[in-house]
Parts: structure tokens; sequence; C-alpha cells
């Protein structure tokens, strides 16, 4: 028999440097984890090959793809011990335990999904060097029944190569580039700056103590995600949504909850054949394609009022001349240069849509936390930002440039809980990882949460610490993987960072943050990482 099971309890502790080891808290102990026979486990304990301390093979050889220790062979009893146990919300628990009992490459199968799963300090470097690395992205899939779903799968997520390199650079002209981020940062600011205004408003009308002084405890993230819709309307529709009025529309509302219960729903359709999944998920997969299609129409609307705008903006200049060169904001520039199809402005408008709003709002949720729960920590980045504030005379890029703190924050926060637990790539040609052979095609996934929670990475990485990356220079090799890497990184990358910034900017200037409790948030996975109960934020006014 080439492989073996052996009992894994709590208590059991990895041999070799990977000392600590994290108890699962909240979760379901994995019972049995199954691993190649090869020399790895010895009395019942896992030795120190498997958990790839030692890096290459007695004989130096590099070793074959089947000696990387996995977590059980059969991919389908992996998925129903999954879904008995709930473990799909607690997946990245589940891989940090791995990783500390396997070491830092082990190989994972559950449903039809079978990947390398690795972390450092294994070389990671090798996965991303190549341009004509090869993503497939899982959502979306070309069976979809939906049609714009379908259209949207061949437009972005199917394309490959030179093909979608050249669709891409076009579409980071518009997000990614410096000159596109001067141009949408003002707008990204003025939604930061009405947001602190609503909730300053809403503290002294609801909040307690002096009049002035006042300060208000509540949950922050409907607003979150409320400020996170109307920051991405701004920069890609150039329109305000007016979500912060006192009756904001219920079309928006319904975009985020059908946003939300699309990522939800997401997850079971990665690890079931399509087949399968019209019989026994049927319902699941119609409820995922309705939300895409509230997101779909939800965009159509605006793409539609975004050309009669352009049409009548482009009569107008052609009467009167040259008229001012006001930002449409990422639609607008797109169709003004016409270099993209229409489908594919759709589909890339739609996509910037669905990933723009969960994925800043949540983050924000544990920023707000943590820097609520380390109150030195808050006063030092405040003071930063206070001073590059007045320094930078209401210029809102001056003043983030001069508040590196702001940016450690973001950094620290998507260490801690990086929105996206899991960055993919399928190598277009054989590779070695920790001195292993990975055949081209095999799907090989870094692993965020326990690469953001390593002492073999990082200092003391339960400290909450935006200082380390700038300061302490632990920013350097592939620690910061939040938003991926390389051509297919985070196309809304520059979006996310500014507006998450803008924002804590703006509230470290007008509020003290605390919290009741210093306990740890607990967290469960959708398709992100999020908190399994939001967290209450005491806001003072300052
Ligand atoms: C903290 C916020 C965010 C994080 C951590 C994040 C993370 C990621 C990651 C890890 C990827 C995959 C990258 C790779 O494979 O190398 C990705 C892709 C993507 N993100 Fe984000 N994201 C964030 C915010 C946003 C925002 C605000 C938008 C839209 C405005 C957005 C739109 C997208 C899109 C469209 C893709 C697919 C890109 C492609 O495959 O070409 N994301 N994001």
């Amino acid at each position: 028999m080439r492989s073996m099971y052996i009992q894994v309890t709590m208590c059991i502790r990895a041999q070799g440097t990977r000392g600590s080891r994290n108890l699962l808290c909240g979760v379901a102990p994995q019972r049995a984890l199954c691993m190649t026979a090869a020399g790895t486990v010895v009395d019942g304990k896992i030795g120190a090959e498997s958990t790839g301390v030692r890096k290459r093979g007695v004989d130096g050889r590099v070793r074959r793809f089947d000696e990387i220790p996995h977590t059980g062979r059969n991919g389908w009893i992996n998925l129903v011990k999954f879904w008995r146990e709930d473990r799909f919300r607690q997946l990245h628990k589940h891989m940090e335990m791995t990783f500390n009992a396997l070491g830092p490459i082990y190989r994972q199968h559950l449903g039809t999904q079978s990947s390398v799963n690795i972390m450092m300090p294994c070389d990671i470097s090798e996965l991303f060097r190549s341009e004509g690395l090869h993503p497939r992205r899982m959502t979306l899939q070309p069976w979809a029944t939906h049609r714009e779903t379908r259209q949207h799968s061949k437009g972005v997520f199917l394309k490959n190569g030179d093909e979608w390199r050249a669709d891409r650079l076009l579409l980071n002209k518009e997000v990614m580039m410096s000159s596109a981020v001067k141009r949408f940062l003002p707008l990204l600011d003025d939604v930061a700056r009405d947001f602190c205004r609503m909730l300053r408003v809403r503290v002294e009308r609801e909040g307690r103590g002096e009049e002035g002084k006042r300060s208000l405890t509540m949950d922050p993230s409907p607003d979150l995600f409320r400020f996170a819709l109307e920051a991405s309307c701004h920069v890609i529709y150039g329109e305000r949504i007016g979500l912060f009025s006192s009756s904001p529309s219920l079309e928006s509302q319904k975009f985020i909850w059908a946003v939300e219960r699309m990522l939800a729903t997401t997850p079971p359709l990665l690890y079931l054949p399509p087949r399968l999944l019209l019989h026994i998920g049927a319902p699941l997969w119609t409820q995922h394609a309705t939300e895409w299609g509230h997101i779909f129409s939800h965009a159509e609307a605006r793409i539609q009022r975004g050309y009669q705008r352009l049409s009548s903006s482009q009569g107008r200049k052609s009467e009167v001349g040259a008229a001012g060169d006001q930002y449409t904001g990422v639609l607008g520039q797109l169709m003004e240069k016409g270099q993209l199809s229409l489908d594919l402005i759709k589909a890339n408008i739609t996509g910037l849509m669905a990933g723009g709003v969960d994925t800043t709002a949540v983050p924000l949720e544990f920023a707000l936390f943590e820097l609520g729960r380390n109150p030195e920590v808050q006063e030092r980045v405040r003071q930063q930002v206070r001073a590059s504030w007045a320094q930078a005379g209401g210029d809102p890029q001056k003043a983030l440039q001069g508040a590196p703190l702001l940016k450690g924050t973001i950094k620290e926060i998507l260490r801690l809980y990086p929105v996206g637990t899991t960055v993919q790539r399928y190598p277009i040609k054989d590779i070695v990882l920790q001195n292993y052979h990975i055949p081209a095609g095999t799907m090989v996934q870094a692993c965020l949460y326990p690469l953001g929670r390593s002492v073999e990475v990082f200092e003391e990485p339960q400290r909450f610490d935006p200082g380390r990356w700038a300061e302490k220079g632990e920013g350097t090799g592939f620690r910061y993987l939040a938003f991926g890497f390389g051509a297919r990184q985070c196309v809304g990358r520059r979006i996310a960072e500014n507006e998450m910034q803008l924002l804590l900017m703006h509230i470290l200037l007008s509020f003290h943050l605390s919290v009741s409790s210093s306990e740890d948030i607990k967290t469960m996975l959708t398709l992100i990482l999020q908190p399994e109960t939001p967290p209450r934020i005491t806001f003072r006014k300052l």
C-alpha cells in the first residue's frame, strides 16, 4: 500500500523547525491525514520529511510529484467529510493546520478539484516567474446556462495568452496606471469624506455623552458595504448613487445582496462536476445564476446610461467645440477610447463591479476592529495622518503619500485576514517547487492565511503592526500576495488600496475608535474571508 492513515489529534506536534501549531478554534479537528508512505510517518508521528524540513531527497534528486504529502487521495471521500463537518467555512484554518502537520507543500483533493497547496518558506517565485502562467478562473464556467454569464466567461475569464493580455493592458490604463489613479483618487476622496460627514451626523444624533464629544457603538458593516458600492459606482460609472441619503435606493441594496449571495453560492460549484451539479445542485446553481443576473442587470442599466451620456456629450462637444475634460469614470474612458468591443467593456465593467464591494468592505471591518483594539497603534497612525494631512493642503494623494502607516495598516489587515485566501496558478510548463516536480497544468495555490500567520515568515505574526512593512522591511519577497501577482494580479488593486486608505484616513481624523472586547474575531470563509459576526465599534468624535 502506498499510503497509510495516521490519527492526528490536536495535541500532536510536528517535529522539526515548525514548532508552533495553532489549535483549531471552533472547527472539528481533522481526524485522519493520509500521507505517502515514503518515510513520512514514524511511530505514528509526523516525521521531518513530511514537515518539509528536509528540502531534498536523500540522494539530492528532484522528488516525484506523487511524493508530495497529501491529505487523502480520494477527492470524493474528502468532499463528503468536508461537507458533513462543515469544514468549508473553516478551510483557511484547515489549511493552516495541514501546513503545520505536513510542511510548506501538500496535495489536496476535494471533489473535482485537486491542487498543490504551498506557502513560504517554500520558494514560490518559480510559480510566478513566467508571464505565460495560465490561470483559469473558477466561477462563471463556460457551461453556464445564463447567456450573459457565458458571454462574460468568454470575454474575460477564459481568454488567455496574448489575446487576454492585450485587453488587460487596455484596462490597466484606466485602473492601474498612476495617471489613472490620479484621475480617480479625488472621486474616492469625495465618497470617503461624505461617509465621515454622514457618520458624524449620526454619532451626534444617536450617540451618548456631551455635545461635540459624543460616541456611538454600532456594527458599521452595512454602512461599509454602502460606502464600497458608492465608491465603486463613482469611480467606475462616474456617478454618485446616493447611498448615504436617508432613503438609499432599494436597487442598490439588492445589488449588495446579490453579490453577497453570488459569493456564498460559489464554493460548492468549485468542487462538483457540472453534470452532478445540474442534478443535485440545480437549486444552488439556479440561485448562483440568478444572482449573476441581478449583477448584470445592474451593470447593464448603468452602461446604457453611460452610452447615452457619452453620445450627448460628444454631440455637445461638436456643437460648442472642445468642451471641458471632465473625468467620466472608467466606463466613460473605455467608451470614449473605443479600443475594447462593447461586449468586453460590459464584461470587464461587470467584473469590476462584482469584485469591488465585499472585497473592500470586509477588510475595512477588520481594520476598524484592529485599530480599535490596538489604541497605541491607532494613535501612532493618527499622528502620522494628521501631520501628513496638514502638509498636503487638501490634496488626498499627497496626504496618502505622507502617511505610509496607512498603507501598512491595509497590508497588515490583508496579512491577518486575506479577503481572498488563495492565489492560484496553473503552470504552463513543468516546474520544481520545494524540490518536488510539478507537472504543467497542475493547479497550484499559494495559501495566504497560513502564510500571513506563520512564525517562519513574520516576526510575532499575531501582532498587529503596520510598521513592519515599511519600517522593518518585512515586505520583501513573496510575503504580500493579497492582490495576487504579475500580469493577472487584481485589476482593482489601486482602486481598493486607495479607497480603503482614504476612508481610514478620514475616520482617524474625525473619530477615536474602540472595541469592548479584545478577543480575536472568529472568521469564516464563504468565497471570501469574513468575520462570523461583524464586530461592533465605538466611534467617539474627536
Ligand atoms: C482588498 C481588496 C481586494 C483584494 C484583496 C483582492 C484580491 C484579488 C486577488 C487575489 C485576485 C486574483 C489575482 C491573481 O490571481 O493574481 C483578484 C482578482 C480580481 N479582482 Fe480583486 N481584490 C480586491 C479588490 C478588488 C476591487 C476593488 C475590484 C474592482 C474594482 C477587484 C476586481 C478584481 C477582478 C476583476 C479580478 C480578476 C482579474 C483578472 O483575472 O484579470 N478586486 N483580486
